[in-house]
């Protein structure tokens, strides 16, 4: 379950795990990570265990290209978190014919930072299909879900194109999933817009991000009071 504001909520084998995706790409930030929000080491702290890297409205809302994105990759895989590799492409490369071409750039990208993908989930996130309410159907997906295990088990190994989990996320809810869930090569979902009315009706939902919400507030305050003093 991901809410696109501070942090998210992610249902796993364990229970309930916390996610975020604003992330710096070093413990220090440079002038890169300056539209970011957390340092890798403050979600430790908060035992934080995913991180959603390469989504949509970071590459093309902020402007993170695949190189930077790549980088955060390893720096958060180096400090045992998870990675949520997002990959997708534009409503324009669909219709161009090139989904495949985007999404095994952005693939690339990340087999290129990544020691190792045991602590990597892909994402496959059709840009049109984010928060339009036009999910993909479960032919489109599934093809794409088809070549990425194929691109995997080519260009990394058989054993990562076996392991390696790859979500579905654009526009899902309770009513749509079924027919994807149905597909062999999706193994589950990223969640956003419908996580808020998931999030909503649990009350320990509300109040993890409220508590969150209070605590990096005050950080900032603090930081800015700081910065200003001295
Ligand atoms: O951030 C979340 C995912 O991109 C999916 O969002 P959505 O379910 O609101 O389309």
């Amino acid at each position: 379950m991901l809410q696109p504001f501070l942090c998210f909520f992610c249902l796993g084998e364990d229970g309930m795990f916390i996610s975020v995706f604003r992330i710096w790409s070093t413990k220090m930030p440079n002038f890169s990570d300056l539209l970011s929000v957390f340092s890798v080491e403050q979600l430790k702290d908060i035992s934080c265990k995913w991180v959603i890297l390469g989504h949509s409205e970071r590459r093309h809302v902020i402007g993170e290209d695949d190189q930077f994105i790549g980088k955060k990759a390893a720096y958060t895989l180096s400090q045992g978190l998870g990675v949520i590799a997002c990959i997708g492409e534009l409503l324009k490369e669909r219709e161009e014919g090139k989904t495949f071409d985007v999404c095994f750039q952005q693939l690339k990208a990340f087999a290129d930072a990544v020691p190792s993908w045991d602590n990597v989930v892909i994402s496959y996130e059709p840009v049109w299909a984010i928060g339009t309410g036009k999910v993909a159907s479960p032919q489109q997906a599934q093809e794409v879900h088809v070549a990425v295990h194929y691109w995997l088990k080519k260009n990394v190994s058989a054993e990562v194109a076996s392991k390696t989990r790859i979500i579905y996320g654009g526009s899902v809810n309770g009513g749509k999933c079924a027919g994807l869930a149905k597909e062999e090569d999706i193994d589950g979902f990223l969640v956003g817009g419908a996580s808020l009315k998931f999030v909503s009706s649990q009350p320990l939902g509300l109040i993890c991000m409220l508590g969150l919400t209070l605590f990096y507030a005050s950080e900032y305050t603090m930081s800015l009071a700081c910065e200003m003093n001295s």
